[in-house]
């Protein structure tokens, strides 16, 4: 059993707009033992609304007798800037008022997300991380991260991500966004202001993680007379209720801030040039039908980080199959890194 720890930072945190942040705390969450070489370190970046506990989320791929097991390696898991489950977050006390930031917290980046990574890694003495994985906002950390080249990776998974965010996503971002500041409690500075319009965010964000496929797949009625009350309108209302429960609005508005602004592009040449300089063993993982992360941008992180290998996964799902797909995923990630290993041994005896 794991269970939630801090980091607290003892310095100001400079973000990459230049604000600061005092007193920041980093919740975090670790399996097993960093063995004596502390070279078992598996790192797990987590996505939009997930939190520390990749045990739970991302079943399947991580567990007792998963792929990425505490038996075998250490794993870490940290919780985003700016999300509730723990880390300095906009419902956090501003030290300098004494009460919650609300919308005075400071915007940020998929850069900061990086950087604080980096600062827990440096507090719990990682400086090798055999497996840096991360799906969707997730994946756009380990990317930022593997370009800040302040550990040494070994290997690292990108699913379901991309190098910018698109013009699409940054829309469907903004849309929800809109819902958020449409519901006028928002602006009241309250724990639970603008959790309508968190409600309608959530159901619009589910029309990108799904498919046409899936909703007909789950949400088709069953009988044709109807003509109010349908299935696929209980699954938004319901959807977007679940999401309430144990989000809120503020930070959800952060974080797709922080989604919009990833561009590895930005303070490098350009974005091929800053994949280019990636030279991390890579393995990019798209999911076929995937709406908000379209397998078209995984080829292209594919075709510009030098040898990285590209695997795709069917799924009807959409987007959210980089969470559910974990038997797809164990065994793709599995032969990357068997292969990877086997690779690493023919080199040694090679040279030896
Ligand atoms: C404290 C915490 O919970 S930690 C954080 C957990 N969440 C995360 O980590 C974020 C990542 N995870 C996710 O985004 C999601 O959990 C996913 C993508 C993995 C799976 O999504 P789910 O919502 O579980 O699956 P799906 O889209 O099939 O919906 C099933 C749910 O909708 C309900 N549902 C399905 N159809 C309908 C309908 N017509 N009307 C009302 N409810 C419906 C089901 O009863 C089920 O409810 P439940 O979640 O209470 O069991
Ligand atoms: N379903 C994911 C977001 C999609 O990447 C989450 O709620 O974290």
């Amino acid at each position: 059993m794991s269970t939630v720890a801090i980091y607290k930072h003892p310095k100001i945190f400079k973000l990459e707009n230049g604000k600061k942040l005092r007193n920041l705390e980093i919740a975090y969450q670790t399996f097993g033992k960093l063995n004596a070489n502390k070279d078992n370190v598996v790192w797990a970046c987590h996505a939009l609304t997930a939190n520390a506990d990749v045990l739970d989320w991302w079943k399947g791929l991580f567990g007792n007798n998963a792929l990425f097991n505490p038996e075998e390696h250490f794993i870490v898991c940290a919780n985003i800037l700016g999300s509730n489950y723990g880390t300095t977050n906009p419902l956090s006390k501003n030290p300098t008022t004494g009460q919650p930031y609300y919308l005075s917290f400071p915007e940020f980046t998929i850069k900061d997300l990086a950087a604080t990574h980096n600062l827990l890694a440096n507090h719990l003495e990682i400086s090798t991380i055999k497996v840096l994985i991360g799906g969707s906002l997730g994946g756009q950390q380990a990317l930022e991260w593997s370009l800040a080249k302040t550990q040494t990776i070994e290997n690292l998974i990108l699913v379901a991500t991309n190098a910018v965010h698109s013009p699409w996503g940054i829309a469907f971002n903004e849309s929800q966004r809109l819902a958020i500041s449409a519901d006028r409690t928002f602006y009241s500075n309250q724990p639970d202001g603008g959790l309508k319009g968190l409600k309608v965010a959530r159901s619009i964000a589910l029309l990108s993680y799904r498919t046409y496929e899936a909703y007909s797949a789950t949400q088709l009625e069953s009988v044709n007379d109807k003509i109010t009350g349908y299935r696929a309108a209980s699954y938004q209302n319901y959807q977007g209720e679940k999401l309430c429960k144990r989000f809120n609005a503020y930070s959800y508005w952060y974080l797709s801030k922080a989604m919009d602004s990833h561009n590895v592009g930005r303070g490098r040449k350009s974005i091929t040039a800053a994949l280019a300089e990636i030279k991390v063993n890579t393995l990019v993982i798209g999911i076929e039908n995937d709406v908000l992360f379209p397998i078209s941008e995984q080829k292209f992180l594919a075709s510009h980080i030098n040898e990285a290998q590209f695997s795709s996964i069917n799924c009807a799902y959409g987007h959210d199959g980089f969470l559910i797909e974990t038997d797809k995923l164990t065994n793709i990630i599995g032969n990357f890194l068997k292969e990877s290993s086997d690779k690493k041994i023919i080199k040694l005896h090679k040279t030896a």
